[in-house]
């Protein structure tokens, strides 16, 4: 389905990503996972089309990505959302713009005229696609509030239904829940596990939450640093839905973390130079084993 061969990435001087090969398959949850600043947005950036690649390549169903694309939307950390719309118009938004793909262009009778583009969806199916969405994210009753009048875990679901509604061939996701209190994330958590065992949608989904990671994915993979490079590619074979307290999906936690050792130990060097006592630094300790700001 999308396939990252030799990719490489410099901003300036400086080697942000180094020989990326990555396939994800079909249907797959794949996490990209790996402490900050080790190129995970710039990597989905790039997927995304919104950001150029320096080497190598990034093949879409066999195209090359080259530009943004309906196939491959990006749910952002923020929502995203249009202040000025409500529930409704937010999910409604992207469809005017999704186009039939050749296949369907044949099937419609125009395929030959570039010009004659079809919408992908009529105005029927548009209206019917909007209304399924908000209840599969459970925000039917809010369709009409505006987002200064959404909790954030609500935001996140109107960005996922918008994003839900265009029909991606994958769905791109850069740290959706990282701003979220633990209650709500775990909520969302749940959400997004049910939303993608209904759809089979292709997910990839970038995080700094091992945790979140193992809770949610197919497979892990796990990048190391400077420059950003994958470091381990571990699969994840248990049944949706999770709960993180299976003793499993603990075990597995200990895998990543065990795997991100050097990492771990770069970081600790950074911050508190050489010598520092291992158990006082702290790191690590939460709850999630989040590698955010901590480190
Ligand atoms: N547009 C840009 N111009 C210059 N440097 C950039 C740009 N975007 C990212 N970088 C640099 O690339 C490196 C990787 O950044 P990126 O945001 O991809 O990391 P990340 O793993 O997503 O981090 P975080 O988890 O903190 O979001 C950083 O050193 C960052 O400063």
């Amino acid at each position: 389905m999308l396939e990252i061969q030799n990719l490489h990435k410099s901003f300036g001087q400086e080697k942000v990503l180094e020989g990326l090969n990555i396939t994800v398959n079909k249907g797959e949850f794949l996490s990209i996972l790996g402490p900050s600043g080790c190129g995970k947005s710039t990597l989905i950036h790039m997927i995304a089309g919104l950001e150029s690649v320096s080497g190598g390549k990034i093949l879409m169903k066999d195209r090359e990505v080259k530009a943004p694309g309906t196939d491959r939307i990006l749910v952002f950390q923020s929502g995203a959302l249009f202040p000025w719309l409500n529930v409704k118009d937010n999910i409604a938004f992207g469809l005017s713009n999704v186009k039939a793909d050749k296949k369907s262009q044949d099937r419609l009778g125009d395929g030959k005229s570039k010009k004659s583009k079809k919408d992908k969806f009529s105005d029927e199916e548009k209206e019917e696609r909007v209304e399924e969405l908000m209840k599969k994210v459970h925000l039917y009753r809010f369709r009409d509030k505006f987002p200064h009048q959404l909790s954030g875990g609500m935001k996140q679901r109107v960005s996922i239904a918008r994003s839900l509604a265009m029909d991606p061939e994958v769905l791109l996701m850069d740290e959706p829940f990282s701003a979220l209190d633990e209650q709500t994330k775990m909520v969302l958590h749940e959400e997004l596990q049910r939303i993608w065992m209904d759809t089979k949608k292709t997910i990839v989904f970038v995080t700094h939450n091992i945790r979140e990671a193992v809770k949610l994915s197919d497979r892990v993979l796990v990048m190391g640093s400077q420059p950003g490079k994958i470091i381990k590619d571990i699969p994840i074979p248990y049944a949706h839905p999770r709960k993180v307290t299976d003793p499993n999906l603990v075990e597995m936690e200990k895998v990543i973390m065990e795997s991100l050792k050097d990492e771990i130990e770069k970081r600790r060097k950074e911050e508190f130079g050489d010598g520092y006592p291992v158990e006082a630094s702290g790191v690590f300790s939460g709850p999630d084993y989040t590698m955010g700001d901590g480190i």
